[in-house]
């Protein structure tokens, strides 16, 4: 029972995200598709399942919004902070901020979004910053080999907040 190892973290294992505003720079599918990938990474490695929902309740919100946006953190325009996340709760927890001033890509030009979603959502399930610059939740963005994105730290840090993946 992983309980009381409790940082702030989900109380359950079944975690539903829905997406609001998107960006212009990308396709709705490519941007599904890059939000799916991104969270089946932390899937993969945790107990964790994530479902599709097309509700605004879901418990993950993901929204492309810029400047001032309705939460005390408003954007920066071009660079500068590229998005950012809530951490496990009620409401406005877990859900994700994408700055919709950035060039948001799914290759090595601009932001990658599949490198930055997956930063952000190591955010919203609990995780906080690491100093290792092989991990995906390092402060800075850099571009990464997209496939086995997360690094054995980020594996060790979901598994304490959540346990292991369970042996399907
Ligand atoms: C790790 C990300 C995916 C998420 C984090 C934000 S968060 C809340 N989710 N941890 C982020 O955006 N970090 C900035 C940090 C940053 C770097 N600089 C900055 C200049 C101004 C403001 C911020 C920065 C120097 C210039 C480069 C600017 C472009 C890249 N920006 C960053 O890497
Ligand atoms: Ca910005
Ligand atoms: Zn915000
Ligand atoms: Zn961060």
């Amino acid at each position: 029972d992983y309980s009381h190892r409790r940082g702030n973290r989900w109380k359950k294992n079944i975690i539903t995200y829905g997406v609001g505003r998107y960006t212009s720079d990308l396709p709705v599918n490519t941007v599904d598709a890059l939000i799916a990938s991104a969270l089946d990474a932390w899937a993969k490695a945790s107990p964790l399942t994530f479902q599709r929902s097309y509700s605004h309740q879901a418990d993950i919100m993901v929204e492309f919004v810029g400047n001032e946006h309705g939460d005390s953190f408003p954007f920066d325009g071009p660079d500068g902070t590229l998005a950012h996340a809530f951490g496990p709760g009620e409401g406005i927890g877990g859900d994700v901020h994408f700055d919709e001033a950035e060039a948001w890509t799914a290759g090595f030009k601009g932001f990658n979004l599949y490198v930055v979603a997956a930063h952000e959502f190591g955010h919203a399930l609990g995780l906080k910053h690491s100093q290792n610059p092989e991990s995906v939740m390092y402060p800075t963005y850099k571009n990464r080999k997209t496939h086995n994105l997360l690094s054995s730290e980020d594996i060790m840090n979901i598994n304490t907040l959540y346990g292991p993946r369970d042996k399907r």
